[in-house]
């Protein structure tokens, strides 16, 4: 029953630990600062600083080399208290900052200042914390539009899906887009794209129609089982989590698919072609290994597990799954 529910099949489940296995990198003494991946998470304002947070330090706790967060300026000292880790850029304003005739003006900063980084990321997470503000939304579709034009990867998650669901053209046709919808975000474009309700008795399918329907995106559909499509297949990772719901898990999963994202492509340029698209692999590594730290979390925190707990337990999780060979790192 709990499969039907969510739309998996058994014949859907992949071994998520092998394709995690196969595009995690190795670590080299040779190798330097950034070849592990450079991320950045657009998102934070005035009402969320926390989901930018576990989305920009998921990523470094993986194993990426930098993780920056563009945010607004209301936003950026107190993300930038959370961690020294990060780089904080406070670039965005929300309406409420902004005189009509500065927003012309503020806008071409906000290009200006994410075109000097655009290059060297490996992959953009959009949305954690964003929130709704027109202005501000307006600004990132533009970000989207440039990162768009650079073959930049992009994960979008929260208030990124509920921009994209009202201008699919963003995201329209772009392989190297991923969508990672929560129950809310999932229904919202199923609505617009499809214009019907979720249907979960043929849930497959239409995750196959609705990946379609965007023309190529890869969409994580996050529930009991994380459904993944391209338009091509669907795949399932149902390995067990943690029964505990507690806010920002998703935001774990953002920054996450998008370190394994990055991994994914280095990985097919290194080694030719790969049997799956580098975005459908990052979804299925990235989901699998949130499942293996709720899990861990859970054990030791039960009902007060939160987001930070699950956090704290990334790097052992990976490392249970995909142990570092310490011969390897020391060069012998
Ligand atoms: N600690 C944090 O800072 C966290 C922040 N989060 C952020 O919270 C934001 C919302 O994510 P959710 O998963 O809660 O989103 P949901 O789409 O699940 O909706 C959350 C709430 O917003 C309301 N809502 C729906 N449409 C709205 C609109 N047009 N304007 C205002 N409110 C509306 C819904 O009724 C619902 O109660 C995202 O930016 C997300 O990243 C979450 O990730 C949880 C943790
Ligand atoms: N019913 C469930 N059973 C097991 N795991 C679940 C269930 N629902 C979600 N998850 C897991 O939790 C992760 C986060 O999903 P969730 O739906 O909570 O995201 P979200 O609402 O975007 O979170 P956030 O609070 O960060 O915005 C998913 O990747 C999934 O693995
Ligand atoms: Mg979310």
């Amino acid at each position: 029953m709990q499969s039907l529910l969510s739309g998996a099949s058994p014949s859907m489940e992949v071994d998520a630990v092998s394709i995690l296995k196969s595009i995690t990198p190795s670590l080299e003494s040779s190798k330097h600062k950034g070849q592990a991946g450079k991320i950045a998470v657009v998102g934070g304002c005035r009402e969320y600083t926390g989901a930018p947070y576990f989305s920009a330090i998921s990523a470094l706790k993986i194993g990426a080399d930098l993780s920056h967060v563009f945010c607004t300026k209301d936003a950026a000292p107190v993300i930038k208290g959370y961690s020294p880790e990060l780089i904080v850029h406070p670039i965005l304003e929300e309406s409420y900052s902004v005189r009509d005739e500065d927003k012309k003006s503020i806008s071409a900063k906000v290009i200006e200042e994410v075109d000097k980084w655009m290059e060297r990321f490996d992959c953009l997470a959009i949305g954690p914390g964003l929130g709704r503000d027109p202005f501000l939304l307006d600004c990132v579709s533009n970000i989207m539009k440039r990162a768009r034009q650079s073959n930049v990867p992009m994960v979008i998650d929260g208030d990124g899906l509920f921009l994209v669901t009202n201008s699919l053209d963003l995201i329209s046709g772009y392989p190297l887009a991923v969508l990672t919808p929560n129950v809310n975000e999932y229904k919202r474009l199923v609505q617009k794209v499809l214009q019907c309700e979720v249907n979960d008795r043929d849930g497959t399918q239409q995750l196959l129609s609705l990946a379609k329907g965007i023309g190529g995106a890869t969409i994580l559909r996050k529930g009991e089982s994380d459904l993944i499509s391209n338009g091509e297949t669907v795949h399932a990772v149902s390995s067990f989590g943690s029964p505990r719901r507690c806010g920002g898990q998703g935001d774990i999963l953002s920054g996450s698919v998008a370190v394994f994202v990055s991994w994914a492509r280095q990985a097919a340029d290194k080694a030719g072609e790969p049997s799956m698209s580098p975005t459908v692999m990052g979804c299925i590594a990235g989901s699998v290994l949130l499942r293996k730290a709720a899990s861990h979390a859970f054990e030791s925190s039960r009902r007060s597990t939160l987001t930070t707990d699950i956090i704290e337990h990334l790097g052992r999780s990976l490392e249970e799954l995909c142990p570092v060979l310490v011969s390897q790192y020391m060069g012998h």
